[in-house]
């Protein structure tokens, strides 16, 4: 078991990494919980392979637990899923003393966050991450929110969780295509953090693909020591948290155009990152190598550096003015000068994106 702590302005928490929940059942001593009542939110596929097992353990400890599934998607991360999440929870009488778990992948880990943030004005919660993406990303940091249609996370809070406990063997049943998107937020953070991180992930794909476990367990670990320093630094991205946002904002976009659920968020990312390091190229801040370092890794390890869809032109352009990053309506974007070098609130004119664009994905004429 190997555990770091976050510490922000507001809270300390621990995230505790272990081989599995179910055989290595010490992590439960280690959390103190504030209360015995709670509700586990999943989703209909995580729901259907651990609830069960997740349920025993805490009714083996005598306490009272219920749940909430709701279906699985991208596009279920929306304010009427919220809602019907809210009317369940006082149907269950959960109250201010209670908490919640979410088990699942960044959908669920968002959304729960959500709406432990704001039921009764706020309950706390635990985030048990299931996807690579989630136990890398989504579970720490508290970013929580849901899409609208005009964009990705345009509502949400910033709420940490009481606890993270990540486990390892919720891998094994990750379909192959959502354990390589999980990979592009981990492409993203060791760019942005180079060094030891960066080597260690690109001498390491193989081991990384073939999931064995100790590799697995060291670049799961990074990543989320890199994402807590920068989180610990900047809760509230007022500054240098924006660097997490590499490749949103093409990514983003992409999304929200190409309708939610169409693309997995890891690769409108990886796309995203790609757009990112062209126009960086454009603009005189990247070379041609860092560019090429950004394709030969995101290739690698199974992800697109385009897309097989067409976008209109307007409608891409519309989403980029609503990232939550702009400043008086102008876009700014996160742009790598070199590896470990992210530069934020870069002001990138709307016509070099359009020139990139036809490199990224087809643009209706
Ligand atoms: N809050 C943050 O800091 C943050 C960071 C990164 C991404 N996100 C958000 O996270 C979301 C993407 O997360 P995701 O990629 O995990 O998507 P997801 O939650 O949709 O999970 C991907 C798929 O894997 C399934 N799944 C999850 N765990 C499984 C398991 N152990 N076994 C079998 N199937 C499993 C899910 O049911 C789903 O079908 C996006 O909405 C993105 O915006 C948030
Ligand atoms: O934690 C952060 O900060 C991030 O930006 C991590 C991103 O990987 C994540 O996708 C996040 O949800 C994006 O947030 P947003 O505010 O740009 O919607
Ligand atoms: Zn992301």
């Amino acid at each position: 078991m190997r555990t770091l702590s976050i510490q922000t302005k507001t809270k300390r928490y621990p995230v505790i990494l272990l081989p599995s929940l179910f055989t290595s059942p010490d992590w439960f001593d280690q959390i103190q919980f504030p209360s015995r009542k709670l509700t586990i939110v999943t989703n209909s596929i995580v729901g259907s392979l651990y609830l069960q097992k997740i349920k025993n353990i805490f009714k083996e400890k005598n306490f009272i637990v219920s749940s909430v599934t709701i279906p699985d998607g991208e596009e279920y991360k929306q304010l009427n899923t919220v809602e019907k999440i809210y009317h369940e929870l006082l149907r269950q009488g959960l109250d201010r003393k209670s908490f919640l778990i979410a088990l699942g992948g960044g959908v669920i880990t968002d959304i729960t966050g959500f709406v432990a943030s704001t039921y009764l004005r706020g309950i706390p919660y635990f985030q048990i991450p299931t996807s690579l993406l989630a136990q890398v990303d989504s579970s720490v940091g508290g970013k929580t929110g849901v899409n609208l249609e005009e964009g990705k996370n345009l509502i949400g809070t910033f709420y940490q969780p009481e606890g993270v406990i990540v486990g390892l063997d919720f891998l094994q049943s990750l379909p192959d295509r959502e354990f390589r998107e999980g990979l592009s937020e981990v492409i993203k953070a060791s760019l942005l953090k180079g060094g030891e991180f960066f080597e260690f992930f690109r001498k390491n794909i193989s081991m990384i693909l073939g999931q064995d476990q100790k590799t697995l367990e060291e670049v799961i670990y990074q990543s989320i020591q890199f994402k807590g320093e920068i989180v610990q630094e900047d809760e509230k991205e007022s500054g240098i948290r924006s660097i997490l946002n590499y490749g949103h904002t093409l990514g983003h976009a992409f999304e929200k155009t190409l309708g939610y659920g169409a693309l997995r968020h890891g690769e409108a990312v990886a796309v995203g990152m790609i757009g990112a390091a062209k126009i960086a190229e454009e603009m005189g801040m990247m070379s041609a190598d860092l560019v090429n370092i950004h394709q030969k890794l995101l290739v690698r390890c199974g992800l697109p550096t385009s897309l097989p869809y067409s976008v209109n032109a307007n409608i891409f352009i519309q989403s980029l003015l609503k990232d939550k990053k702009n400043v008086s309506g102008s876009l700014r974007m996160v742009l790598l000068e070199a590896i470990g070098k992210p530069v934020s609130s870069i002001p990138v004119e709307m016509g070099l994106v359009l020139d990139v664009l036809p490199q990224l994905v087809e643009v209706e004429p």
